[in-house]
């Protein structure tokens, strides 16, 4: 993509911890396909998952309990033995900002640079999260395409962010849950587990 510096490796022998954040309702093949080819490209060692707690974008729509979407993610990522799922945002009181589980990473991980994963829609968003401008000392950003949405770093800090292009796949959860309310299959569009999951905890049928 464009002509940056892309750190795909550090030398540095420290660890590299992918961080991919999402309200995960539910978890489906885009987020997993972005978290993978990320990680098989800059070389980390693992990815975390980290389903938010309360996301205060989307306070005006009804979204899933958090132990369902943090199972779901677990269910997503189980077989994959570079994937992992953290509590921390699911965990803290209050509304969920990126700048607080960066923190909060950062402070566990003390031997690991960051790496936060985050599709097109959301890096064009990125100014207006909270105290933004931090966010870029604590992690380095990778932005990656998504159907209908222009990747694009135009006013990020320069050095900071990469831009990759993944596997295109038109798949929103917002596309999920309307196929579920309506009876459509979302199999193939989610992981096989989460398809059960969503069927035993009889997730989206009122929407
Ligand atoms: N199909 C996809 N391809 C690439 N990135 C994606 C895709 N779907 C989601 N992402 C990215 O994954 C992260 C978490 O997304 P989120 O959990 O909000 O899923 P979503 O499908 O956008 O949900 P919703 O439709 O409810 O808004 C965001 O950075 C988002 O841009
Ligand atoms: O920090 C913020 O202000 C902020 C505002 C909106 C979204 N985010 C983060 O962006 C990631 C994707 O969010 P979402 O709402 O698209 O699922 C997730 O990790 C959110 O916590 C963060």
């Amino acid at each position: 993509m464009g002509e940056q510096e892309v750190p795909t490796e550090s030398g540095s022998g420290r660890r590299r911890l992918g961080v991919m954040g999402g309200t995960f309702d539910p978890i489906h093949h885009g987020h997993l396909v972005a978290a993978s080819e990320v990680a098989a490209l800059f070389h980390l060692d693992e990815v975390v998952f980290v389903p938010t707690g309360q996301p205060w974008q989307k306070s005006h729509k009804a979204v899933s309990p958090a132990e369902d979407r943090y199972l779901m993610t677990v269910i997503a990522t189980a077989s994959n033995p570079q994937f992992s799922v953290s509590r921390i945002d699911i965990d803290r009181p209050g509304p969920t900002y990126t700048i607080d589980t960066l923190r909060d990473l950062h402070s566990h991980n003390a031997d690991s640079d960051l790496f936060f994963i985050t599709g097109a829609d959301a890096l064009s968003q990125i100014l207006g999260w909270r105290d933004a401008t931090e966010l870029f000392s604590l992690s380095h950003f990778i932005g990656v395409t998504r159907p209908g949405h222009d990747l694009t770093d135009d006013g990020l800090p320069e050095g900071k962010v990469s831009l990759v292009e993944v596997p295109a796949l038109a798949i929103s959860s917002t596309d999920c849950r309307a196929r579920v309310a309506k009876g459509d299959p979302v199999w193939y569009l989610v992981p096989d587990g989460v398809v059960r999951y969503i069927d035993k905890r009889q997730l989206y049928r009122g929407e």
